[in-house]
């Protein structure tokens, strides 16, 4: 400068958070490149190409994450000081755990379990769970215990792409294996009216809460972090069963039939 002095540093400029139109679009946008309806495993099964163990292998490992869902959202409840967060909340564990004498979604789960000739008592145990899918599975348990509300509360919002995965799979199943009937699909069946109440909830709380750019970029990432969690599962599952490469102590064909 000519007289010397420094040129001011140049203003730290903060970014302006996504309007709630344009960040719900950005977490649709995640869905839409990310979520698991696009992983080929998926479309064999609803394809009618898997072999009868490729399906027992899918409703073994699926189980271990849906025996999760509602440890995870009674760790998050342990979080939530509002009540009025926790009343709304608590129909997630008593939709999987079932309530007042009527089964929920881990029964229905067996009730596929049964159907595809598997010993539901051998898929409550856990036992032949896929390393990876446990990992998975912990690790976002772990995630929704440990991170703030914003990215727990997030990281549900995958099944705001769940319906059309439900959808095609009842639609795909009944028309590819004999095992499929309203009885044993009956699982998805009950999510198509489950879930659109807890999508709509978790959807507009995030828009609410996340009311700067890093929120929503942690928001966004959570998200991610979810289709990783679900990806992940179907490539372990892949790998061991489609591809051949069971590894130690994974589930064998022929083990648990009931
Ligand atoms: O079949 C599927 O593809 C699928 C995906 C997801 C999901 O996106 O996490 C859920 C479910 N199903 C489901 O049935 C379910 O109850 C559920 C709860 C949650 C969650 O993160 O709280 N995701 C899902």
């Amino acid at each position: 400068m000519m007289d010397g002095s420094f040129p001011p540093p140049p203003k730290a400029r903060s970014r302006e958070a996504l309007t709630r139109e344009a960040f719900e679009a950005r977490l649709r946008a995640i869905g839409a490149a990310r979520y698991h309806d696009r992983h080929p495993f998926h479309a064999r099964l609803h394809g009618g190409r898997c072999s009868p163990d490729e399906v027992r292998a899918w409703v073994i490992n699926r189980w271990f994450y849906q025996s999760r869902i509602p440890m995870k959202d009674a760790a998050f409840m342990s979080r939530v000081e509002d009540p009025a967060l926790r009343r709304e909340w608590r129909s997630r564990i008593e939709n999987h755990d079932g309530s007042d004498g009527a089964p929920g979604g881990i029964a229905r789960w067996l009730t596929l379990a049964r159907a595809v000739g598997l010993d539901p008592d051998y898929v409550a145990s856990g036992q032949g769970v896929l390393p990876a899918t446990r990992f998975a599975v912990e690790a976002y348990v772990r995630f929704v215990r440990d991170m703030p509300l914003l990215d727990a509360v997030a990281s549900s919002l995958t099944e705001m792409f769940a319906p059309k995965i439900h959808a095609d799979r009842i639609e795909g199943l009944l028309r590819h294996y004999p095992f499929a009937d309203e009885t044993s699909l009956s699982y998805f069946r009950t999510r198509l009216s489950e879930a659109p109440k807890d999508v709509a909830f978790g959807l507009a709380w995030v828009l609410d809460h996340a009311d700067t750019a890093e929120k929503q970029d942690a928001a966004a990432a959570a998200l991610t972090f979810k289709t990783d969690v679900l990806w992940s599962q179907l490539d372990a599952l892949w790998g061991a069963y489609v591809e051949g490469r069971v590894p130690p102590g994974a589930w064998t064909p022929g083990e648990g039939l009931a």
